[in-house]
């Protein structure tokens, strides 16, 4: 169920945007690392490990979100390759495809490659695929790729592949996290996955991947209209019907976990309106799988027809929006402008995996909260029903279907009915939209047999729920606003948690949060 009344994103894509720069950005937000990394182990998909630190990019500090891959290149790395190369793997491999992920092979080192240069080995190998490698063996590729892959390889010293540690100096992991078949356990019962990064899979493949997962309801909705926002515009690039669209770099690992991260940070932050600045782009060609491709390519050009996305198109010479991030942006943008007087709440800072002049690679993210929506009102559905048969225990379940189908209030009021009958009138308040739902719920599982319901007005404050550090642990606020004054409402469910940690009484640790939800305002 989409949610609704939660925070404002804004989204400054001034150096484009791409799903690495989107999960990094909503990381350095406050997206809960662990629930993120709860949510990618439950895909049950294989052979990545993720890692998240610092990047400076133009002098300034921001969040780095990488996939690496760990599978599926065996054709490019092997234990053979080490023998064979005699300098010191000064190296990077130039693969024309523009993923920002970094590759992890398993011959004792790692590198790092980002995939925005362009070829110059001066091996003799006809390859068209769009990576080739210079090493004196025959390469047993795993992927299904149906190019011919003719290597001729033998080394000379003089090629321009350099193997870059897999960190910059001033990268500081914070997390890193390695997915392999034998280290960790699937508790879905879902078909364990091992995808190259090669592999080839349509929309069906890729939607069953994300609903065996244990994601929210919300983040795996979100993520499915992201996939299917790529297999449509890349159904009309290659002229296919979109369940006949293979995802090839797009559905490789680093995509599924980017755009599934980004649809579990965006809920984890509790995300329900978003606006999105026009989309910067480069411009002339890059080199993908097909060869080459203009830019903005195919599959974002046909996303931005589609769903009305504003480019601006700069000077700078390659591919600043991607596939994922124009997807992305058009799965989740809910407003075209920012209001006119707004506060800025949070920020985060995204790093991209390219560099060019006249662009900080940057993503900017913002929580911003609007100051004339601070105080508002809307209409909302009363229904009401008095009911004098039925037990404690079926009234509390009920209430908590009510809770969990989406109701905005449920609540018991005692009564006394005809015939002297101490009863209770149950009152729930929801939207429009939800009344058969709710309606339904109190049917099957109260002995009612009939609702009132009647359309009301409410004043409502604006409110948002933050994070705060205590000495005790995470604890959560609620900050209402009116008219420009802040409230603290520390939540029941934090202050009982800090209580039992502390061995405080409520009202000490219910006065601490206030106290420091006030300083950190
Ligand atoms: O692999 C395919 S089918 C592909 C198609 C297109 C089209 O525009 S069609 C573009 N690309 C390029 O691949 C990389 C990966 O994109 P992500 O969105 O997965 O990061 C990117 O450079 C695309 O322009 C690939
Ligand atoms: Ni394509």
């Amino acid at each position: 169920m989409k949610k609704t009344n939660g925070k404002t994103l804004y989204l400054e894509c001034y150096s484009g945007i791409s799903g690495d720069m989107t999960v990094a950005a909503l990381l350095d937000l406050g997206a809960d690392q662990d629930v993120l990394m709860a949510g990618l182990e439950s895909l049950n998909v294989d052979g990545y490990s993720i890692k998240i630190g610092r990047k400076e990019k133009c002098g300034i500090d921001a969040c780095d979100f990488d996939v690496v891959l760990t599978k599926g290149l065996e054709c490019d790395w092997n234990p053979d390759h080490v023998q064979d190369h005699t300098h010191e793997h000064e190296h990077a491999h130039e693969h024309d495809h523009e993923h920002g992920h970094t590759h992890e092979h398993e011959h004792g080192h790692k590198h790092e490659h980002t995939h925005d240069h362009e070829h110059s080995h001066d091996r003799e190998h006809t390859h068209d695929h769009d990576h080739t490698h210079d090493h004196g063996h025959t390469h047993d590729h795993d992927h299904t790729h149906d190019h011919d892959h003719t290597h001729d390889h033998g080394h000379t010293p003089d090629h321009s592949h350099r193997h870059a540690p897999a960190l910059s100096k001033n990268q500081e992991h914070i997390h890193i996290h390695t997915h392999s078949s034998s280290d960790h356990d699937h508790p879905h019962g879902a078909p364990h996955i091992h995808l190259g990064h090669h592999d080839h899979r349509n929309l069906l493949d890729i939607n069953r991947i994300i609903e065996t997962s244990s994601i929210s309801p919300n983040a795996m909705e979100l993520a499915k209209r992201i996939f299917h926002i790529v297999a449509v515009a890349e159904s009309r690039a290659h002229r296919k019907p979109v369940e006949e669209v293979h995802f090839h770099e797009v559905g490789a690992v680093d995509s599924i976990v980017d755009i599934v991260a980004v649809a579990v940070c965006l809920d984890n932050l509790d995300i329900t309106d978003v606006i999105v600045t026009e989309l910067y782009e480069g411009t002339g060609h890059i080199r993908c799988q097909h060869g080459i491709l203009p830019v903005p390519v195919p599959a974002v050009a046909n996303i931005s027809a589609d769903h009305d996305l504003p480019l601006h198109i700069t000077s700078i010479k390659g591919e600043l929006v991607t596939p994922t991030g124009a997807a992305i942006v058009a799965a989740i943008r809910t407003k075209d402008s920012l209001p006119k007087n707004f506060k800025i709440r949070g920020i985060g800072l995204g790093a991209g995996k390219r560099s060019y002049e006249n662009s900080t690679g940057i993503l900017r993210a913002m929580i911003i909260e609007d100051m004339a929506a601070a105080e508002t009102s809307d209409r909302v559905w009363v229904l009401e029903t008095n009911i004098d048969d039925c037990t404690g225990e079926a009234l509390s379940f009920c209430m908590e279907q009510l809770f969990k189908g989406g109701a905005k209030d449920v609540f018991y009021t005692p009564i006394y009915m005809k015939k002297n009958r101490p009863a209770y009138m149950l009152s729930v308040i929801c939207s429009g939209d939800m009344i058969p739902l709710m309606e339904d719920i109190i049917f099957t599982n109260t002995t009612s047999i009939g609702i009132r319901r009647h359309e009301d007005t409410r004043t409502i404050l604006s409110r948002e729920f933050r994070n705060i550090a205590t000495p005790y642990g995470e604890a959560i606020i609620k900050v209402c606003t009116n008219n420009g004054k802040q409230y603290f409402y520390p939540e029941y469910d934090s202050v009982r948690k800090l209580c039992s940690i502390s061995g405080q009484d409520y009202m000490t640790i219910y006065s601490l949060l206030q106290q420091l939800a006030q300083e950190r305002k």
